[in-house]
C-alpha cells in the first residue's frame, strides 16, 4: 500500500538526509546526489521505486549511486530460465530480481557501480548522462577510450562493453539507470548469465550478450570508490549543486515511508517468477534401461509461473502409464519451480508401493523434471 505524500515533502524528506546546515536546502535547490548504505538489490530497486513514485524532481534532479552484493537483474519483460543459470544460481546463492525497467539481463557484484539518473519525463536524456559518465572517466584517467554507442552501451577500447542501460518512463518522472563493471568476477558473470534450458518458446525480451571488459583491468587505478566520487562531482559541476554524497539507508520507514511493502514485493515469488510472459518447454532426456537408452519427452506450458499444459511421455514398458498420468495432472497449477515440485513428488512418492524399481524410476523422472527448472 502507498502512503501518499505530497511531492513536495518528500524531497525535503531527503534533503534532510545530510547533517542539517545554515542555507542547506538553497543548496540542494538544483539536484541531490544520494548513495545508498544497502548493498541488497531489493531494497536498492525499492529506493528507485519509492522516489520514482514519490518526488516531485521538478528543477531537481537525482543521482543514486549504488552497488549490490552478487545478483542477476532481469528486465520487466524477460523469462529468467531463457536467461540465466537458475540451477548454479542457487548452489551459489546469487539473487535474481526482476527490475521495473526493460532490457537484457546482467549480472551485478561489488566490483559494479549502478548509476540512476532520475529527472522529469521532460528532462529525461540518457545521451547526456552517458556523455557525463564518460567525461567523469576521462577526468580520472584522460586516456580512456570510451564511446557511448546507439543502443547506450558504454564500450573501451570500441569492443568491450563497460555499462548497460535501461529506463523508465513515468506520467511525470523518468529514470535512466545503467551499470559500470570495475572489477566484477567476469568469469562468473559469463557462467551465469548462459541458460542451460533447451526448448524454450517464449516472447519475452532477450538480452544482447556482449564482450565485458572491467576498467580495473586497463588501470588499477579505476576503482569503484575512485569513480563513484569522480561521477558524483562531475555530476554536482554540471547542476551547479554542492558535491556531497548523501548516504541513505533503504530500510529507514521514517525518510521512505511504505519502502518496506515495495521491498517485499520485488522479493516476491510472483513478482520475479509469476511476471514472466506465458512460455512452453518442449524437450525430452534420456534414461539408461536395460544398458540402452529410453526417451523421456516433455511438454510443459507456462502461464504466470504457474503450469498450465504438462505432458510427460515416458515408454509405459519403463514407467506404468498412470503413475505418469498422475504426474502430469499433478503438476498442473504448481509453480514451475523445484521445490514446489518436490513437495508434489515426495508426496506421491511416500504413497508408492513398496516396489524398488517403480520408486527408483520415479525418483529418476523426478529429478530430471526439477532439472529444467
Ligand atoms: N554489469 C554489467 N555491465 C555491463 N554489461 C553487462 C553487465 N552484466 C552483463 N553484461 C553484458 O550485457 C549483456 C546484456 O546486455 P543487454 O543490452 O541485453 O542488457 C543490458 O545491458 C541491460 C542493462 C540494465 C542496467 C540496469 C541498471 C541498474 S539495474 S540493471 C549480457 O549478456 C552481458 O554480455
Amino acid at each position: 500500500m502507498l502512503i501518499p505524500l505530497p511531492k513536495k515533502n518528500c524531497f525535503q524528506l531527503l534533503c534532510n538526509l545530510r547533517v542539517p546546515a545554515a542555507g542547506f536546502k538553497n543548496t540542494v535547490k538544483n539536484g541531490l546526489i544520494l548513495q545508498s548504505l544497502s548493498n541488497d538489490i531489493y531494497q536498492n530497486l525499492a529506493v528507485e521505486d519509492w522516489i520514482h513514485d514519490h518526488m516531485n524532481l521538478e528543477g531537481k534532479p537525482i543521482l543514486f549511486l549504488w552497488r549490490n552484493s552478487p545478483s542477476v537483474i532481469i528486465g520487466r519483460h524477460q523469462n529468467p530460465w531463457q536467461e540465466c543459470n537458475l540451477n548454479l544460481m542457487r548452489e551459489e546463492g546469487i539473487k535474481l530480481a526482476r527490475r521495473r525497467s526493460g532490457g537484457g539481463t546482467v549480472y551485478h557484484d561489488m566490483g559494479n557501480i549502478n548509476l540512476t539518473f532520475f529527472t522529469t519525463k521532460k528532462k529525461y536524456d540518457r545521451m547526456e548522462n552517458l556523455k557525463l559518465v564518460v567525461r567523469a572517466l576521462n577526468a580520472v584517467q584522460p586516456q580512456l577510450d570510451v564511446q557511448a554507442t546507439k543502443r547506450l552501451d558504454l564500450l573501451l577500447d570500441g569492443q568491450f562493453k563497460i555499462s548497460g542501460t535501461a529506463s523508465k518512463i513515468g506520467r511525470t518522472t523518468a529514470y535512466h539507470h545503467c551499470t559500470l563493471l570495475c572489477s566484477t568476477d567476469r568469469a562468473l558473470l559469463s557462467s551465469l548469465l548462459k541458460s542451460p534450458y533447451q526448448g524454450i518458446k517464449s516472447t519475452a525480451t532477450t538480452s544482447i550478450p556482449s564482450l565485458v571488459k572491467n576498467l580495473g583491468e586497463k588501470d588499477p587505478m579505476l576503482t569503484c570508490e575512485v569513480l563513484m566520487n569522480a561521477i558524483a562531482a562531475e555530476y554536482a559541476g554540471v547542476h551547479q549543486i554542492d558535491n556531497h554524497v548523501n548516504l541513505i539507508n533503504p530500510t529507514d520507514e521514517t525518510r521512505f515511508p511504505g519502502i518496506s511493502n515495495k521491498v517485499r514485493e520485488l522479493q516476491s515469488w510472483e513478482w520475479i517468477y509469476g511476471k514472466t510472459p506465458n512460455f512452453s518447454i518442449n524437450t525430452s532426456f534420456n534414461v539408461l534401461y536395460k544398458e540402452s537408452y529410453l526417451e523421456i519427452k516433455v511438454f510443459i506450458n507456462v502461464k504466470n509461473g504457474k503450469i498450465e499444459i504438462c505432458n510427460i511421455e515416458t515408454p509405459d514398458h519403463w514407467l506404468p502409464l498412470e503413475v505418469c498420468d498422475k504426474l502430469n495432472s499433478g503438476l498442473i497449477g504448481i509453480k514451475f519451480c523445484p521445490t514446489e515440485t518436490a513437495v508434489l513428488t515426495n508426496t506421491f512418492r511416500s504413497t508408492c508401493p513398496e516396489d524398488h524399481k517403480l520408486y527408483s524410476k520415479w525418483n529418476i523422472l523426478c529429478e530430471k523434471i526439477k532439472g529444467i527448472m
